[in-house]
């Protein structure tokens, strides 16, 4: 069984959970108005960072489990990141929806729940917490169930993060019509990191209207250079921002021109 396969089999203890606290019907907290992913990032000059807030994930272990997520997600927003990540996901990523909110109290950026989504309740339980954006993993679902997923987000108003591997997955994020793609340099299945992800599986979904965000294992601007020359608009930077001793001089490194194409 891969780890996927693992959190997926988790993910399903926990929908029955859910589904058993929303069948009571609650009250949900007004929420905040937060601006569109899509529009910022296909407006910006420079590349775009969706900075994570990760504990500790399958591949790496413990990045950082004492991290106060309110503090990092102020840190991020303050160095100028476009958009906020947050693992909620407990067994595997010590994540949890306590954190998402908090970071939703306290900035005002799009904020994502990055969660292995299955099942619309989880959607509902990211939009009552504050998100403003959901990811859908490729790999995760069937092609069907990954259009109603999808389909369900966008009516809620949503943005919807389509994550992609290969070529294959980017062939159903086009069947899908996923205007915002997520290139995970990362195998879910393996763990192995390879840029070269972004390269091959941008070539596919070039297209003036559709958003690429290349995600996960990026460490110094060259790598950034290499995602931007494949056509990413933005990255997703999780261990080397929670790493970082100094997050303003990490994003300034990572927030390139467009303009400049030497590289
Ligand atoms: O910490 P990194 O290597 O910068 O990666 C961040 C992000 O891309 C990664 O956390 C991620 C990408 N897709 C996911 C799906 C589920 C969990 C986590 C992820």
């Amino acid at each position: 069984m891969t780890i996927l396969d693992e959190i997926l089999k988790q993910k399903e203890l926990e929908v029955q959970e859910l589904k058993a606290i929303y069948s009571g019907g609650h009250e949900a907290e007004p929420l905040k108005k937060r601006p569109s992913l899509y529009d910022q990032f296909m407006d910006s000059a420079n590349m775009n960072v969706i900075a994570e807030v990760k504990r500790a994930s399958p591949s790496k272990g413990m990045i950082n489990q004492d991290v106060d997520p309110v503090a990092q997600a102020k840190a991020y927003a303050t160095a100028g990141a476009g958009a906020i990540s947050v693992l909620t996901d407990r067994t595997f990523f010590k994540g949890s929806m306590a954190d998402l909110s908090a970071v939703a109290q306290a900035v005002d950026v799009p904020l994502l729940c990055k969660d292995f989504m299955i099942d619309e309740v989880q959607i509902d339980a990211a939009k009552e917490h504050g998100a403003s954006i959901i990811l859908l993993i490729a790999a995760a679902l069937p092609e069907t169930r990954l259009q109603e997923l999808y389909d369900y987000a966008r009516s809620q108003q949503l943005d919807v993060l389509f994550e992609v591997h290969n070529e294959e997955e980017a062939e159903t994020a086009l069947r899908v019509g996923a205007n915002i793609v997520g290139i995970n340099n990362r195998n879910l299945k393996t763990f192995e990191v390879d840029l070269g992800v972004t390269e091959r599986v941008a070539s596919l979904l070039q297209q003036t209207d559709r958003l690429l965000i290349s995600e996960s294992g990026m460490k110094v601007k060259e790598d950034i250079k290499r995602v931007r020359a494949a056509g990413a608009k933005g990255i997703l930077v999780g261990e080397t921002l929670m790493r970082s001793g100094d997050i303003q001089q990490t994003m300034n490194q990572f927030r390139i021109p467009f303009t400049k194409v030497a590289k």
